[in-house]
């Protein structure tokens, strides 16, 4: 019988086993151990599971597993929470450099708690027929604009998966977010997000509101762009470019450990 020691953290409600694994001793092809330890009835419960390990340059690498048990994109959320995990580990003070899927990121925590995540700068978006909005955030994601007042009833599960599992997707799949504009401005744009690799509706999707924020840009929304999710609030800044593209793009929200445990293998 052997046990393994892991730390729990959500950021806004999307949820993640985080392992220190600085030994680099787990193995990242088990991928049944993987989905084991994300199983919400069988393990220890998450939409994700991440690795924090050493870096050559850089103050960390994090390795992102989906629910499923594979190795995932960018994780926004899962990358906040990796901030988190490192300055509660002592590894870092406010400021830090890392490594994720998509490249080096930096982030800093402010004095209230929240991760500041810099995102790789955006190439553009492009419109899929009767679609909606393609991006790729560090992620690939859809960005569907819903009538006013239907956000709340829609069933994202399934108009997600119809979608995500069509032709036109469903080699690489992609996250599906549907978004409603805010009735007044200054409100939130509201999103709900059906998640790749989790195959299922997550409480909020960090490269998701990322790619809302940056397809609302065509529709009104200025910087700092807020969103709120089923999980809670976030903030989306950036820096349009003539061609099209984005940069400076910050995701900031919460990201906070919720337990930590050993779990029997
Ligand atoms: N499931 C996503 C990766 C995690 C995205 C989400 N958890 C986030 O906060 O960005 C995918 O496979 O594209």
């Amino acid at each position: 019988m052997t046990t393994l020691s892991f730390f729990k953290y959500q950021g806004t409600g999307n949820d993640f086993v985080l392992l220190d694994d600085r030994a680099q001793l787990f193995d990242i092809d088990n991928h049944q151990l993987v989905r084991f330890l994300c199983d919400r009835r069988r393990g220890i419960g998450a939409d994700g599971l991440i690795l924090l390990r050493p870096h050559q340059q850089l103050d960390f690498e994090m390795v992102y597993f989906n629910a499923d048990g594979y190795v995932g994109s960018l994780c926004g959320n899962g990358s906040r929470c990796a901030v988190a995990f490192a300055h509660d580990l002592g590894l870092i003070n406010r400021e830090t450099h890392f490594q994720a899927a998509d490249g080096p990121h930096e982030a800093h925590i402010d004095e209230d708690g929240l991760v500041h995540l810099r995102m790789q700068d955006v190439l553009g978006q492009q419109e899929v027929e009767e679609y909606g909005i393609f991006l790729d955030t560090g992620s690939p994601h859809l960005v569907r604009f819903q009538p006013a007042s239907t956000l709340a009833e829609l069933n994202v599960f399934a108009e997600g998966r119809v979608i995500r599992y069509n032709e036109r997707f469903r080699e690489k799949g992609t996250n599906v977010n549907f978004v409603e504009a805010p009735a007044v401005p200054g409100q939130p744009w509201q999103v709900r997000t059906y998640e790749r690799g989790v195959e299922d509706e997550t409480l909020s999707c960090g490269t998701g509101v990322t790619a809302v924020a940056l397809a609302a840009s065509k529709r009104g929304a200025t910087s700092p762009v807020h969103l709120r999710t089923p999980g809670g609030d976030l903030h989306v800044a950036y820096e349009a470019r003539p061609d099209g593209s984005f940069t400076n793009v910050y995701l900031s929200g919460p990201a906070q450990r919720v337990f930590s445990g050993t779990i029997e293998l």
